[in-house]
């Protein structure tokens, strides 16, 4: 599968390092960005959009832009199947505005992808079981393929699993500055909380027990984690805290599909 990346951003850059990493034949990616930019060394880069098709076409630009990009993509995405990264993009929308593709697959990674370690939301349609196992084999290679029945969560999940980073992060810089006011040194306080969190993510991923049981393991009783957790837990704040913060991500996926359909023309 020969694969063109449309518009060269940060995610996009992240997949091709990760497909590198994996051990990617770097003659099989090409990637396409208006403005020049850093690209590893080895794949194809141009400022000009390539007058031929391909197998694979990842959709690297914002979301809004799609209706004043898609009608000069007819050439490279045809006979081809589209991967789209744009968040709150519906199928319906990559198949309408895309028509010359064979399939469309909604692809949401996060930015982990660069160390194979993105937990890779896809839905779509009009694959065969050989594209579907060629796509399922291309988010493999940045992490795990979460197949979705269909697309009616596909918003939540990519709140939780596409900007779930951004939430995490702000968590970890969150940490980082209570610690440091409560007294010690900032940047001491960073590197103990990113390396407390590497340690704790990768716990949670190669236990068996679940985190809530993971978290009352941590929590001696009596003890001090205990404490903590109280204050977490009291009236349910972290629970109610990350609802919110979920939903409003969730909406704004909602939003910007339609947003999205407004530009192409094709709602009112
Ligand atoms: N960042 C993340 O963690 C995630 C992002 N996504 C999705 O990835 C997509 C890109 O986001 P992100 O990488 O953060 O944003 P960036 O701004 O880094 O990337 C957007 C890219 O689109 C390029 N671009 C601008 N105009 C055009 C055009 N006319 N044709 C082709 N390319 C163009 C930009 O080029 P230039 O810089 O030269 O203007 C830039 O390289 C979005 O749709 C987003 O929803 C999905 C999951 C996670
Ligand atoms: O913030 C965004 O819209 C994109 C989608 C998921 C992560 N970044």
């Amino acid at each position: 599968m020969d694969i063109l990346i449309y518009g060269y951003g940060t995610m996009a850059g992240a997949m091709v390092d990760g497909w590198l990493r994996a051990g990617m034949d770097p003659a099989r990616i090409t990637a396409y960005n208006p403005r020049p930019k850093n690209v590893p060394q080895d794949i194809t880069f141009t400022t000009e959009i390539p007058d031929r098709s391909f197998d694979a076409v990842v959709l690297g630009f914002k979301p809004h832009m799609l209706g004043d990009i898609a009608p000069g993509m007819a050439g490279v995405v045809r006979g081809g199947i589209v991967l789209s990264i744009l968040a709150g993009v519906e199928l319906e929308t990559l198949a309408e505005e895309l028509p010359d593709a064979r399939g469309w697959v909604r692809f949401m990674p996060n930015l982990a992808v660069a160390l194979g370690k993105s937990p890779n939301a896809l839905v779509e349609r009009g694959l065969g079981e050989s594209d579907r196992a060629a796509v399922t084999a291309l988010a493999e290679d940045l992490g795990s393929a979460e197949w979705l029945p269909d697309e009616s969560q596909f918003e939540l999940v990519t709140a939780l699993a596409g900007s779930g980073p951004g939430f995490v992060y702000r968590f970890i810089d969150a940490l980082a500055s209570a610690a440091s006011e409560l007294g010690l040194e900032e940047a001491q306080a960073q590197r103990l909380a990113v390396q407390m969190v590497d340690g704790a993510g990768a716990l949670a991923s190669a236990s068996e027990h679940s985190p809530r049981e993971l978290a009352s393991r941590v929590a001696s009783p009596g003890g001090m984690t205990q404490k903590g957790l109280d204050v977490l837990d009291d009236g349910g704040a972290l629970e109610k805290l990350m609802t919110n913060c979920l939903a409003a991500a969730r909406d704004r996926g909602i939003e910007m599909g339609r947003e999205a359909r407004k530009t192409a023309g094709k709602d009112s």
